[in-house]
């Protein structure tokens, strides 16, 4: 293909090393001898003074749109080498916010969970991110196992309060709808009747698993269906979150600690737990969801949470729910 024609520009000889017309050539040397003492002779560059900044600038201009018309790609991947290789030294200026290293995120993360009590996740140090006036982060997409339950009800009107959205999964085994029905005609809010012990698909942000009967009344009552919650419920939300890549919090129990040989408990205590007993489908049940929450951790990089909730109470517990607090109020109540 032929190259588009272009002039080379011949350098003429500057004026004053043209020959002047009048004197024959061999006076001309003669004279330009004269005038060149030695020092000048080695100082003198090939070129005279009052041409060479012009001489030069039209050449480094000539050799540039050269450059620039011939070997255009080569150029744009010079500065796309120089921009990477400059944002990979000063991260800070990089456009988008640079994640934790897996590694340092396991880090962090793990050996903080093994003490929940001082738990705070990685990114909760960062800066948090600054969105400019009058743009609103966006809505989470929030499901809520147990939701219908006492304490389950009070955490989904926190979750909508905030403005996210939220999706309850509850099979009103001892949840009511009373419970949410203040929330049916937002929009933001779902309710799906449904078993957590078979696999669900949501595409979620947040996971909050506390489907499991709490009251030793309620477990005690079908204690296989209560273990199965434990393990087949908290399999399954685990593996919903490892699908979507939502983060998981586990509400588990002081009842993980069993007949504790250690007051008060620290949450580094492995407990003292009978495994064969009533109540073990409830206490090892937990223990097995702690366990599972904490390997989906560590195998699947799931970002998890562990609760141990101990004794509450508050509205929406039912008086008959035969826990030690509603139990002390209902003897209150009935003056027995
Ligand atoms: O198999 C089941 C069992 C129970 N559930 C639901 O889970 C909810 C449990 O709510 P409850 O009021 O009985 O219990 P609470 O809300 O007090 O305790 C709940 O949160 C704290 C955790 O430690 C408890 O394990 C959890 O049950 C109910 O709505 C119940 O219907 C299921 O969705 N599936």
């Amino acid at each position: 293909v032929p190259r588009p024609h272009h002039t080379c520009r011949l350098l003429s000889p500057p004026p004053s090393l043209s020959p002047t017309p009048s004197a024959p050539a061999g006076e001309r040397i003669r004279r330009r001898r004269r005038r060149l003492t030695m020092k000048q002779l080695h100082r003198q560059p090939s070129l005279s003074k009052q041409h060479r900044p012009h001489h030069r600038a039209s050449l480094s201009r000539s050799l540039a749109s050269y450059l620039l018309r011939e070997h255009r790609l080569l150029f744009v991947l010079l500065g796309f080498l120089l921009a990477s290789s400059f944002f990979l030294l000063y991260p800070a200026l990089a456009p988008h916010p640079i994640s934790l290293s897996s590694s340092a995120y396991a880090a962090t993360t793990t050996s903080a969970i093994r003490n929940p009590r001082v738990f705070s996740f990685s990114t909760a140090n960062a800066s948090p991110r600054r969105l400019p006036v009058g743009v609103r982060k966006k809505p989470l997409r929030v499901v809520v196992t147990g939701g219908a339950g006492f304490v389950g009800s009070h955490l989904v009107d926190k979750v909508l309060a905030r403005g996210d959205s939220v999706i309850v999964v509850d099979n009103f085994f001892t949840g009511r709808k009373e419970n949410v029905a203040h929330h049916l005609a937002n929009p933001r809010f779902e309710l799906i009747r449904h078993d957590v012990v078979e696999p669900i698909l949501l595409e979620v942000d947040q996971i909050y698993h506390l489907a499991c009967p709490a009251s030793p009344v309620h477990y005690k009552f079908n204690p296989i269906k209560t273990i199965k919650t434990n393990v087949m419920g908290t399999l399954n939300m685990l593996g919903l979150a490892k699908r979507v890549g939502a983060r998981f919090l586990l509400t588990s129990t002081s009842e993980v600690y069993g007949d504790p040989l250690e007051h008060p408990q620290k949450e580094s205590y492995w407990g003292h737990v009978n495994p064969i007993g009533v109540r073990s489908c409830y206490d090892e049940g937990k223990r097995t969801a702690e366990t599972l929450t904490m390997d989906y951790h560590r195998g699947a990089g799931v970002e998890v949470r562990i609760a141990r909730i101990f004794n509450t109470y508050g509205p929406r517990m039912c008086l008959d729910d035969g826990r030690v607090v509603s139990n002390f109020v209902a003897q209150v109540c009935l003056n027995s």
